[in-house]
């Protein structure tokens, strides 16, 4: 068994980061900038009114000026303005030569062609030139996509930018005893569940999941669909791995070449992970148990995919909380625990048992405990994983 850090480092090394590839800004959310976009001109390009009114030259209460044209967005006017003069103003359009604040029409009284200023106002309500952000502005790779990012590359008009290429990850569950949710089970059979929970973990990563077909407990059956691999940067197989008679994965990917890099990981749950390079692909055998597949989930295939993805290579992040009541001490595995966060305190389920789903669903947080981790107070802060997801 080596210590999860190891087993990390090796995956790590295992990991290839993906090329690049240009997409059209519409397509870019959720994915992984790889190169800086920069700004080719001035946000606004030009000074720009804030508000609807009448932009001045100057003035004070109770002086009338003559409204010499308009200006509105998209449109605006050409000429110069003077003193005793006003032009009609929208939001967003280009400030007029001359002026030097807008008399928003709420403080106006409009007569004709002209107006009366009704009160004085300190603010100019114009956005300057370059106000958001100057030509040169940059935002860095690499970056994870947001909403937020989307508005802004827009508006530096970024029609497609340069993104990692999704990483292709195959997904493969084994086992006789499993069949696909909204079958109909034989009495010996349960739905394969892990498979679904990793697809939605790598979809919500910005890789490329497949779900392979079921493979049957045969070295025959495994390496038919290890055969469908096809072109993946990251095979999963789930199940299979522990030292059974019908544990047969690493015996199937080994005639298929697998150079392993380990088995077993000093983890609770999550012990009979295995790990490797076939062909092109990495590949990460990840225990059956429910629980385990997804703990592994969060713990080795998020950060083998960001760094895929090239984030750079680092463990999932973690955080810290008091724990809301004792905890005995830890055996020899690093323990994650399956845990929830009420008020910032930190719940840790009784149960613990690898196989229970509905206590991981329940869960907003893995507990860490590292191997050997003395007894832990109520109050003690401790470390967890976030696992986020709940309404
Ligand atoms: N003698 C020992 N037995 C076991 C050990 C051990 O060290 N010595 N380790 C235990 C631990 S810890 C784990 S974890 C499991 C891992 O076993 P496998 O990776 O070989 O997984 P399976 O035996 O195929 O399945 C375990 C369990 O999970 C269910 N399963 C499998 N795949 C799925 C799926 N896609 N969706 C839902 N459920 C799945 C399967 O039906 C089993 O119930 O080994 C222990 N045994
Ligand atoms: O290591 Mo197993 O994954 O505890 O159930």
């Amino acid at each position: 068994m080596i210590p999860v850090a190891a087993a990390l480092d090796a995956l790590f090394d295992l990991a290839r980061p993906t090329e690049t590839e240009d997409v059209p800004l519409r397509m870019a959310g959720g994915r992984i900038l790889r190169e800086d976009v920069v700004a080719s001109r001035d946000q606004p390009p030009f000074a720009a009114s804030a508000m609807d009114g009448y932009a001045i030259a100057d003035g004070a209460a109770g002086d009338r000026l003559r409204v010499i044209g308009e200006s509105a967005a998209g449109h605006r006017f050409a000429r110069g303005v003077g003193r005793g003069e006003a032009v009609r103003i929208f939001t967003g359009a280009p400030v007029p030569e001359g002026t030097t604040r807008i008399a928003i029409q709420e403080d106006v009284t409009a007569e004709g062609d002209s107006i009366v200023l009704d009160s004085d106002d300190a603010a100019t309500h114009i956005r300057p030139s370059g106000g958001d952000f100057r030509a040169g502005f940059r935002v860095p790779a690499p970056r994870r996509i947001g909403p937020q990012d989307l508005a802004l590359l827009a508006a530096m008009n970024a029609g497609t930018v340069r993104v990692a290429r999704r990483p292709r990850v195959a997904i493969i569950a084994t086992g006789d005893e499993l069949v696909m949710p909204g079958d109909a089970p034989g009495p010996d059979q349960i739905v394969a569940s892990n498979t679904f929970g990793l697809h939605a973990l790598l979809q919500d990563l910005g890789a490329d999941p497949r779900l392979l077909p079921i493979a049957r407990d045969t070295t025959a059956a495994l390496d038919t669909v290890l055969g469908l691999v096809d072109d993946a940067d990251l095979v999963l197989t789930v199940g299979g791995a522990s030292v059974g008679d019908h544990d047969l994965v690493a015996q199937a990917a080994a005639a298929r070449g697998l150079d392993r890099a380990f088995y077993k990981v000093a983890m609770r749950p999550g012990k009979p992970l295995m790990a490797g390079r076939l062909g092109e692909a990495a590949m990460i055998g990840l225990p059956g148990n429910p629980v385990s597949a997804m703990v592994c989930g969060h713990v080795f295939v998020a950060p083998v995919v960001r760094a895929m993805l090239g984030l750079g290579a680092a463990p999932a992040p973690r955080q810290a909380a008091p724990l809301a009541h004792d905890l005995s001490e830890n055996g020899p595995r690093e323990h994650y625990m399956r845990a929830r966060l009420e008020d910032g305190v930190l719940h840790v389920f009784d149960r613990q048992d690898s196989a229970l789903l509905s206590v991981l669903q329940a869960a907003d947080a893995l507990v860490v405990r590292p191997p050997r981790d003395d007894a832990r107070r109520a109050g003690e802060r401790v470390a967890y994983l976030p696992l986020g997801g709940h309404a």
